[in-house]
């Protein structure tokens, strides 16, 4: 169990992170969400007195600072790429392993694990960024710890390694260890976290579990399909709060504000013969869009104007607000369910 309290940094006059106070609960994944740059990696490094603030984290009743070998209690990777620069994969670990008095096999026995024994004789720099996740991984597992505190750990890995990560630590998790995930890609997040800890400008926004989250932050529909459409639409508006649509292509009803069984019992009374009556749940990225719109600090502005217009954006000009990093370049098309406008740190 990781008990975070009151945690707090500031950087001048920026307060990254705002009194965040949390649980994190051992048995389950809990996912760490919020936009760019809204504290997550700050708190990650606070929670393990990587970095000099305020409030206290406690890992089953103990400070960090307290734990006689930490790597075997808990296992972090807060970045991808912090490994030796001339050491080989495994002698990175062996070498870690020797401080923390975890025997030398173990470091084969992860580097299997994570899929990289073909490799564990070469140098983690040629890793591509996807190599060097799984070589993090690794090292946190080095120390069989009971609880993972990984920043982005999906980051770099392509569908085959992201599939294998969710399924890694959701068993990892069902061993009954605490871990505690960060992560910008939302539908990889939905399928693997239990719970949540969604922050913006470094204060909480939701703590609890996934459903309650998109409860509160979307409105969940119904959908209706029925020969006697216009009819049952027509009953559906009379009722006070409701909002009721059509799809032009198939006459399928949207209709939002009202229970999908009350639906079911007004079609009957009224006659009304249904061929498909679902509710419909909005996902977890709708409900972060709907939660953290307000906070997003770093917001991606278009660099050109309509066709044959001024550029809304003159290259070069400085975005807005002008205390925050430079303007992301334009971006592509992002993947399903990542909602990262400018990439990963
Ligand atoms: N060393 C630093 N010096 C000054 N400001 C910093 C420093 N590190 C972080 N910040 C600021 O603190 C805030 C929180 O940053 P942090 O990296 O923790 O956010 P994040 O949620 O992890 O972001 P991302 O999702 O982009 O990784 C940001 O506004 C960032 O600019």
């Amino acid at each position: 169990m990781i008990t975070a309290r009151g945690l707090y940094k500031r950087y001048g006059a920026k307060v990254a992170v705002d009194h965040l106070s949390f649980e994190v609960r051992p048995g389950m994944v809990t996912g760490f969400l919020g936009p760019n740059g809204a504290g997550k990696s700050t708190t990650m490094r606070l929670m393990l007195d990587l970095d000099n603030g305020g409030g206290e984290t406690l890992f089953d009743g103990r400070k960090f600072g307290t734990i006689h070998h930490p790597m075997r209690e808990i296992g972090a990777v807060l970045e991808a790429k912090a490994f030796h620069p001339t050491r080989t994969a495994r002698n990175h670990l062996r070498m870690l392993a020797a401080g923390s008095g975890i025997p030398f096999s173990r470091a084969d026995e992860v580097l299997e694990f994570v899929g990289l024994s073909e490799v564990k004789t070469k140098k983690p720099k040629s890793f591509s960024l996807g190599m060097a996740q799984r070589l993090g991984l690794a090292q946190a597992l080095l120390g069989d710890p009971t609880t993972l505190i990984l920043d982005e750990p999906a980051n770099g890995l392509d569908p085959h390694g992201i599939h294998w990560l969710r399924d890694v630590l959701k068993s990892l998790a069902r061993e009954g260890r605490t871990i505690f995930v960060s992560s910008h890609l939302l539908s990889e997040m939905s399928l693997m976290a239990d719970q949540l800890v969604v922050i913006g400008r470094g204060t909480m926004i939701y703590n609890g579990d996934v459903d309650g989250f998109v409860q509160r932050f979307t409105q969940s529909s119904v959908l209706v399909r029925s020969p006697q459409a216009a009819q049952l639409a027509e009953v559906l508006r009379r009722v006070d709060g409701v909002a009721v649509s059509q799809a032009p292509q198939d006459g399928a009803l949207q209709v939002s504000g009202i229970a999908t069984a009350t639906v079911g019992e007004l079609a009957f009374q009224h006659n009304v013969m249904l061929h498909e009556l679902a509710t419909q749940t909005a996902s977890l990225e709708a409900a972060f869009m709907s939660a953290t719109g307000e906070s997003e600090e770093y917001v991606a502005r278009e660099l050109l104007g309509p066709p044959g217009g001024e550029p809304a954006l003159q290259p070069g000009a400085p975005a807005e607000p002008s205390a925050g990093p430079p303007a992301a370049p334009p971006v592509p098309p992002s993947q399903p369910g990542d909602t990262t406008p400018g990439g990963a740190e």
